[in-house]
């Protein structure tokens, strides 16, 4: 997946990275519960004589352990999959969790396994503080898993507290270590991924501001080198015309001469807003191409419908001119306009240089007129 394809609104952003978080830090856990188990059972005192239990909670292990391995991301970002996927990872932490609770609380009440009741515990510890430190996306699921491993083992030495006395209030200190600890990796998980979102918006404000004119808030020069190739390449993918219009203000250098740079900058912005409100189609990509040359890119537009649009811009434009600062002057551009042929073929530039040739020639016969490009020869 590349970053074009991430989830772009911030609640979908963190779902989605939420559950690559469970499945890259849940996916091993399975495995260590498995080898605890057959460490706790070999070292019991008579492993024989516990065969079913030992093989049946050992297939119990390995089930759990493949269910986990098995259980993959779904391909997408949709929310209800995510949840669901996310849903079913957290059962399956948990029956594993409590399932190691029940083999603790095995080895505290069967005498044949007290010489590995050591292992048992130490495994437990072992399990719940890596499970504090990595199962921190979620922290009421990541506190059950905690209280699960824990429990069963509790409530075997709570009928006799007086004798367990140290035990138990050393477990319960342990286990609020844990909780607390717990509950300050969620915090820093949250807090990372918070970062990670800001800097992915910043990128993405930064790419925009890199494709973006700051006078006239259309594309640059530099979107129009990376749009023109890309939809002439989805033309002929397609079979469907492409026009591009250029458009050069009639002696701009006047305005600014005459009325000076911040009116010639108010007039390329008024020139870009009736830009805006000619070429409307979503489709289209307004540019700015440098000082007062502006182009438009008509993705699936024949060049009699792009000649007509252009046209009447055109002559909107000289009807109306341009106000500013209460003063009226009048306001013309030169236009050439040609279209991409999927038939004839060709590339971009070439049709660049035909459009910009007739612009040209569009300025060369008096200004303020429109000029069809040469077809393709
Ligand atoms: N205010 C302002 N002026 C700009 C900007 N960019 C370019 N210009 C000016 O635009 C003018 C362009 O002048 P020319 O290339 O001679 O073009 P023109 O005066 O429009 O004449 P023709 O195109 O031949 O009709 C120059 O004076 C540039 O300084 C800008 O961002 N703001």
């Amino acid at each position: 997946m590349t970053d074009a394809d991430l989830p772009r609104a911030p609640n979908a952003f963190r779902l989605w990275r939420e559950a690559q978080h469970t499945q890259s830090r849940t996916r091993l856990g399975g495995i260590y519960y498995l080898l605890a188990w057959l460490l706790v059972w070999g070292f019991s005192a008579a492993p024989g004589a516990h065969l079913l239990l030992g093989l049946g909670t050992t297939a119990f292990f390995s089930l759990i352990l493949i269910l986990r391995w098995l259980h993959r991301l779904p391909a997408g970002h949709a929310e209800s999959d995510l949840r669901r996927w996310l849903d079913l990872q957290a059962w399956l932490v948990c029956g594993n969790a409590l399932g190691w609770g029940l083999v603790q609380a095995w080895t505290l009440q069967t005498i044949d396994f007290a010489p590995s009741q050591s292992i048992a515990a130490i495994s437990t510890i072992a399990i719940s503080a890596a499970m504090a430190f990595t199962f921190s996306m979620d922290r009421s699921r990541g506190a059950l898993a905690i209280l699960l491993l824990y429990l069963p083992g509790l409530a075997v030495l709570l009928p006799d507290a007086a004798a367990h006395l140290g035990e138990l209030a050393t477990l319960a200190l342990y286990l609020s270590y844990l909780l607390l600890a717990q509950s300050r990796s969620h915090r820093e998980y949250c807090n990372t991924l918070d970062l990670e979102l800001q800097l992915l918006e910043q990128r993405e404000r930064m790419e925009a501001l890199g494709h973006t004119d700051g006078l006239t808030q259309l594309g640059n020069r530099h979107r129009f080198n990376s749009l023109f190739p890309a939809l002439l390449a989805n033309a002929l993918r397609h079979g469907s015309p492409l026009s591009l219009v250029l458009l050069d203000i009639d002696f701009f250098k006047k305005v600014n001469d005459e009325y000076g740079h911040a009116v010639g900058d108010e007039c390329l912005r008024a020139f870009a807003e009736r830009m805006c409100r000619a070429f409307r189609r979503d489709s289209d990509a307004l540019l700015r191409l440098g000082g007062e040359e502006f182009g438009v890119l008509m993705p699936d537009t024949p060049l009699e419908q792009a000649r007509q649009l252009a046209e009447s811009f055109r002559a909107e434009l000289a009807a109306s001119g341009f106000s500013c600062q209460q003063q009226w002057m009048p306001l013309t551009a030169s236009l050439g306009v040609g279209t991409y042929d999927p038939l004839r073929g060709g590339s971009a530039e070439a049709l660049y240089k035909r459009v910009d040739d007739a612009l040209y020639r569009a300025k060369e016969a008096g200004r303020d007129r429109l000029v069809l490009a040469q077809p393709e020869g």
